[in-house]
């Protein structure tokens, strides 16, 4: 989808007409930072862009910016609010528990704030999963614990059973914290509140190591992700130099996105294979990837190898496609093939080897964040906050041009980031790893 083709209108519950708590400064500082609902950031960055929809007469789309408002909708002596964890684990999920609670705690002076357990399951009274107060002195000390102090859960909820709980439940606000498949549940939980003309706010935080939530520049947790993984390249690294023909080969997380294979390898500049969903590779033939790979173990005596979990599915073709609970695509274990097709291609060949194979994809994400992700989470909970009590409703809260901005929640879900294969990224990977293509030059992949 072109940027041009995406509206960004921020759906609201009406006005708000109470003026914020944040007005009046307090010893702990405030009464001054507000933003205006005018304020835009632009989704286009490249001059040329702009000029050219100029030309054509449109104007640039821009998003919403993120930040307290002077008037706020809810009555903060009265809003409840809930907060729930939903998808895989990924560092930071805490941190942003932590600053949501804190600033409606303190900021604004909400005080019945409840902990959802287990996903989208601790709506549905038949799972038995009790809710949890958060309060400050609940969130005290959990940043150091990675994980999530909510628990999570994947699989579908009935939405209209959802939406009971929150009416009986009597919440203002949900914080659904979680990735596509969250933001996805949270736009369906929108919708049914607005056809029932309840007036509950659904706020949005993205969360995956993956950083494939699309028109989300970063998502909370992908910089702990790569500053992890980038640990175990080292590792892989060292057991690679270790030993005559050492290869060190490792797997990591991403679904069908390679940001963090990619990423993780410019990290450790000593990768010389990175293999990801969105560019495909040969394994056999003169230019595929086992004889690159003899030819770099025979010439250098090691080598390190990064495969995305999403990548060389093309190989399982003749496989099931299976799913998860949610109905995400359940991968084929790459890493665990091309290990298979490694030892064999070396034995074959009569060329001693030792491989060593590292899988840390469920370590990189139950660990807790790092500084970097921790302060980005503190400006994501809050502005999560900001959103939320000035009365806007199914909006993602992302960072975008350097900025923290209000995506509409459908916008989000239409389709997951990838990998542009043309763009800076990739390019510079191939010049860190000095990989070539891969590909054979008939390879019937490319028919
Ligand atoms: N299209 C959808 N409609 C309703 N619920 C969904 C949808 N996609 C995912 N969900 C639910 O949202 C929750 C999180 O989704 P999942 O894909 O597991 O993780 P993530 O949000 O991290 O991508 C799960 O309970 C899942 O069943
Ligand atoms: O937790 P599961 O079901 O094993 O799923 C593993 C998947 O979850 C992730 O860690 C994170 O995915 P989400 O954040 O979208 O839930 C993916 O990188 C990985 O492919
Ligand atoms: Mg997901």
């Amino acid at each position: 989808m072109r940027f041009e083709d995406i509206d960004t209108t921020i759906q609201t519950l009406g006005e708000a007409k109470i003026p914020s708590p944040l007005l009046q400064p307090t010893e702990r500082g405030g009464g001054t930072y507000f933003v205006d609902d005018d304020e835009r950031i632009l989704l286009h960055v490249n001059q040329k862009e702009v000029a050219e929809l100029k030309k054509r007469d449109l104007p640039a789309p821009a998003f919403e910016s993120a930040g307290p408002r002077r008037k706020i909708y809810f009555d903060p002596s009265k809003l409840r609010c809930a907060l729930v964890t939903c998808g895989g684990l990924c560092p930071g999920l805490n941190d942003i528990i932590r600053s949501v609670v804190l600033e409606l705690h303190h900021r604004y002076g909400v005080k019945h704030i409840c902990g959802i357990r287990h996903g989208l399951q601790g709506f549905i009274p038949k799972y038995g999963h009790s809710t949890v107060d958060l309060t400050p002195e609940s969130v005290v000390s959990i940043l150091d614990k990675g994980g999530s102090i909510l628990g999570s859960s994947r699989g579908d909820q009935d939405i209209e059973e959802i939406v009971d709980s929150l009416e009986r439940m009597h919440i203002g606000i949900l914080f659904m914290i979680g990735g596509d498949g969250t933001l996805a549940a949270a736009s369906k939980i929108a919708d049914a509140i607005t056809t029932r003309g309840l007036k509950i706010s659904v706020i949005g935080i993205p969360k995956t190591i993956d950083n494939d939530v699309y028109l989300v520049a970063r998502s909370f947790g992908f910089d702990t992700a790569v500053d992890i993984a980038t640990q175990a390249i080292s590792g892989a690294h060292n057991e690679a130099e270790a030993y005559p023909n050492g290869i060190g080969l490792i797997k990591l997380m991403g679904r069908e996105s390679g940001f963090l294979a990619a990423t993780a390898a410019l990290a450790r500049q000593d990768v010389n294979f990175v293999l990801i969903p969105e560019v495909s590779f040969d394994i056999d033939g003169p230019n595929g990837f086992l004889d690159n790979l003899e030819e770099r173990v025979t010439q250098r005596g090691h080598a390190v190898v990064v495969v995305a979990e999403g990548a060389g599915q093309e190989f399982f073709l003749d496989r099931q496609t299976q799913h998860d609970a949610s109905g995400n695509v359940k991968l084929y274990d790459i890493g665990l093939l091309l290990k298979d097709r490694i030892l064999s291609h070396f034995q074959e060949r009569g060329i001693p080897m030792s491989l060593k194979y590292i899988d840390p994809s469920y370590i990189i994400r139950s660990l807790p964040a790092n500084s970097n992700d921790r302060v980005f989470c503190s400006f994501l909970g809050r502005d999560a906050v900001h959103a939320g009590m000035s009365g806007k409703t199914k909006l993602v809260v992302s960072h975008w041009n350097n900025h923290f901005v209000h995506v509409p929640m459908d916008q989000v879900i239409t389709q997951r980031k990838k990998v542009d294969p043309a763009g800076k990224l990739w390019a510079t990977v191939l010049e860190a790893t000095g990989q070539s293509s891969l590909k054979n030059p008939t390879s019937p992949n490319e028919e």
